[in-house]
């Protein structure tokens, strides 16, 4: 059976210092962020998820976005290696909790930088972004450990957002949505939907029709909802203030057998 595990991490106390890049900062109640992600990690176990809590990292003010430490490839972990240099102590507890997991692990190195959240997966294919945080001896890197694994990775320009993954994600057919004034280029994706919301460009899918969304794309929900998938809003107001989105708040794990 494969499992259904997904690594999340606990804010820490100096989450309100974490980077801001394309938004104007905004005061961060760090209490409430911390009720959030009770509030997002539940919905991941009410689906079905066992959430596995990676050790705080309390020094890290952005530790709570654990996607972007690591890229899973069946049970293969490649660990990252942030552009943003205050990112980089994160990685140590994420690697020690991948290996316990019994996933092979490998590591961006450097000069080479790389974001998780740089890295859309859809079935093989595996979409890079080229922007802020992930840089081309970042992607030759994901190239070299995943191509050998049957990957296709596809790199694709980010420069209007922090992350790919900030402006694409893909619903459970492949189909990818985003927000198009965040693209650079939408025509590489084979089948795209545009969503009428920034934040509604980012769906973890739960299982079957489940998509977990932010609570702040209520248009887009309703758009899935249309479609016949099964919306699941949670509100991540606190972490938006801070460009995060639902998918940078867990990593899934969904070819590891256990
Ligand atoms: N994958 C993601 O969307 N990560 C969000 C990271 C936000 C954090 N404040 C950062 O700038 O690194």
């Amino acid at each position: 059976m494969p499992s259904k595990k997904a690594l999340v991490r606990r804010p820490g106390p100096r989450l309100a210092e974490g980077l801001v890049t394309h938004i104007e900062r905004e005061r961060v109640d760090v209490g409430r962020a911390v009720e959030q992600w009770e509030a997002y990690t539940e919905a991941l176990r009410g689906h079905g998820w066992e959430t596995v809590e990676v050790d705080p990292a309390d020094d890290c003010p952005d530790s709570v976005f654990v996607e972007d430490t690591v890229v899973m490839y069946r049970n293969v972990a490649l660990i990252a290696r942030s552009g943003a240099a205050s990112r980089r102590a994160e990685t140590a507890g994420v690697e020690e909790a991948v290996a316990a997991l019994g996933c092979s692990v490998n590591r961006i190195r450097e000069p080479g930088t790389l974001d998780g959240g740089d890295v859309l997966k859809i079935g093989d294919t595996v979409y890079v972004g080229r922007g802020g945080r992930t840089d081309a001896a970042g992607i030759q890197q994901l190239r070299a450990t995943f191509e050998p694994l049957g990957a296709r990775v596809v790199a694709v320009p980010v420069s209007k957002v922090l992350h790919l993954k900030s402006a694409v994600t893909a619903l459970p057919d492949g189909t990818v949505l985003g927000h198009l004034p965040n693209l650079d280029a939408p025509s590489l994706f084979p089948r795209f939907l545009p969503v009428p919301e920034e934040s509604g460009a980012h769906v973890v899918l739960l299982g079957g029709d489940r998509l977990l969304l932010a609570a702040s794309a209520p248009r887009t929900a309703e758009l899935f909802a249309d479609l016949g998938y099964a919306p699941v809003p949670v509100d991540i107001g606190e972490f938006e203030k801070l460009e995060g989105c639902v998918t940078c708040l867990s990593v899934r794990l969904r070819d590891l057998y256990a």
